[in-house]
């Protein structure tokens, strides 16, 4: 699947279509996203250079609501991921019903190669390119991989300079001093630590000293780290793109998380520079392992929160957690998922259990629009609720249809939504 994130999209519709009420011709329609738009981006970098990036903005499906997506800044970008990921936008929004449709927008390049004011220009300047297709009713970003707040900062500015006035409800994920909301950075994170919570209900298992492995310590697994570590959970281990850190007592989430946030890799982590508390009170002592072994650890739930297509054909025979909590946006290849059915390992699949960012995103948006703002209490009560009801609604289909995984069951209550909705609507003109 890393190779074609869009064909494995197609596989997972195809999987489901079997058991989904959707009409053969509406399907069909289904698979094609409505448009794709290309951006040429020059950018004169702090160094004098002129450097040419290329950009893409999917929407994927309307047929719900206004689209809504990401940005991703990445230079494995590619049209056909965009597309892909615009595609699971769609299947998410309509699974957890949210009155939107799906988009994905990316740029290729290496954020790390460039400084802040690189980005800055990039950022301007790839918003002016989609300008002409984004807007508070008709398309509206967010973060995603190397995007954050100030991204959205800096979109919403561009976006405003043109309209003639601050347009706050054109992104989501803003920073909470131009209409941000409380509770959006860790919305993610949140989402997959109570749908693991639910999946152990539902399993009837106790959660508490449950041993989890979370790959990726980016936004959203080292708020899903701290969450299930809050919630009781044992997390043995975690890794970034340098290195995996494994204890099989149990990390120091919080020492971790610290090193981390001042800027500091795993790997030097595990070397010692820098591990235990700030205070002395604490001193971790973690194995360093390599991202490929904390994919294989003996765990209770596997956590896959950094890039797609990590669990493969060639390594899913070697899994050995019982549960596998996909944080990141298409993590499993179809084959591997194929293989994660027949070993009764059940995968609580990413368009459920990363959807606790759109779902906040979305709540952002209903507050700009009402020109109020909501206390932190109120956006996680609201967040729990809806994820909430979305698993229940996932378990209820999985069980009663006697489907053979939960992402056929996901797959199938979305493309139904969705297909509803293009039902009702007719076909143009
Ligand atoms: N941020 C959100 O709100 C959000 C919402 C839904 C889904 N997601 C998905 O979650 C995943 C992570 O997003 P994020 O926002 O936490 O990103 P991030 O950039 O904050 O963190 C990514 C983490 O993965 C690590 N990583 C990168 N490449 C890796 C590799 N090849 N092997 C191992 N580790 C690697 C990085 O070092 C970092 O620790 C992505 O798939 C994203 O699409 C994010």
């Amino acid at each position: 699947m890393a190779d074609d994130p869009f064909q494995n999209m197609l596989a997972q519709m195809d999987r489901a279509e079997e058991y989904a009420d959707v009409d053969h011709g509406v399907f069909e329609r289904l698979k094609h996203p409505e448009r794709t738009l290309k951006v040429t981006l020059p950018v004169e970098l702090e160094s004098g250079e002129v450097e040419v990036f290329e950009g893409y903005r999917c929407q994927f499906d309307s047929a719900r609501g206004p689209f809504k997506g990401g940005v991703r800044f990445h230079p494995s970008v590619t049209q056909r991921e965009v597309e892909a990921l615009a595609g699971w936008m769609t299947w998410k929004t309509a699974l957890v019903d949210l009155p939107y449709g799906g988009a994905k927008g990316g740029v290729i390049c290496e954020p790390k190669d460039l400084t802040d004011r690189d980005l800055e220009r990039l950022t301007r300047r790839y918003t002016e390119g989609i300008r002409r297709m984004i807007g508070p009713e008709i398309d509206v970003p967010a973060p995603d991989m190397n995007t954050n707040p100030q991204t959205m900062a800096w979109m919403m500015d561009t976006y405003s300079m043109y309209e003639g006035y601050s347009v706050p409800q054109v992104v989501t994920g803003k920073p909470l001093e131009i209409g941000g909301t409380p509770g959006r950075v860790e919305a993610t994170g949140r989402g997959v630590s109570l749908v693991t919570e639910r999946l152990f209900e539902y399993l009837d298992r106790d959660l508490s000293d449950a041993s989890v492995a979370i790959q990726g310590f980016g936004n959203v697994g080292s708020n899903a780290a701290r969450l299930l570590d809050e919630a009781g959970a044992n997390v043995v281990a975690t890794s970034d793109v340098s290195a995996a850190a494994y204890d099989p007592d149990g990390l120091d989430v919080a020492a971790l998380g610290a090193h981390v946030d001042a800027g500091g890799l795993i790997e030097e982590y595990v070397a010692g520079e820098y591990r235990g508390n700030a205070d002395g009170s604490s001193w971790d002592d973690p194995d360093r392992i390599t991202n490929a072994e904390l994919l294989t650890l003996d765990v209770d739930v596997l956590i896959p929160a950094a890039v797609e297509g990590v669990i493969t054909a060639d390594n899913v025979d070697d899994l050995r957690a019982s549960a596998v909590v996909e944080a990141a946006n298409g993590p499993t290849t179809v084959a591997a998922d194929e293989v994660l059915t027949e070993r009764d390992i059940q995968v609580v699949p990413d368009i459920l259990a990363n959807a606790g960012g759109v779902i906040v995103s979305y709540l952002e948006w209903v507050q700009n629009a009402q020109e109020f703002s909501w206390p932190l209490e109120t956006v996680n009560a609201e967040l729990e609720r809806r994820i909430g009801s979305a698993f229940d609604k996932t378990i209820d289909q999985y069980d009663e249809k006697d489907l053979p995984d939960l992402r056929t069951a996901a797959y199938t209550l979305a493309l139904e939504r969705t297909a509803k909705a293009h039902e009702y609507r007719g076909l143009f003109p």
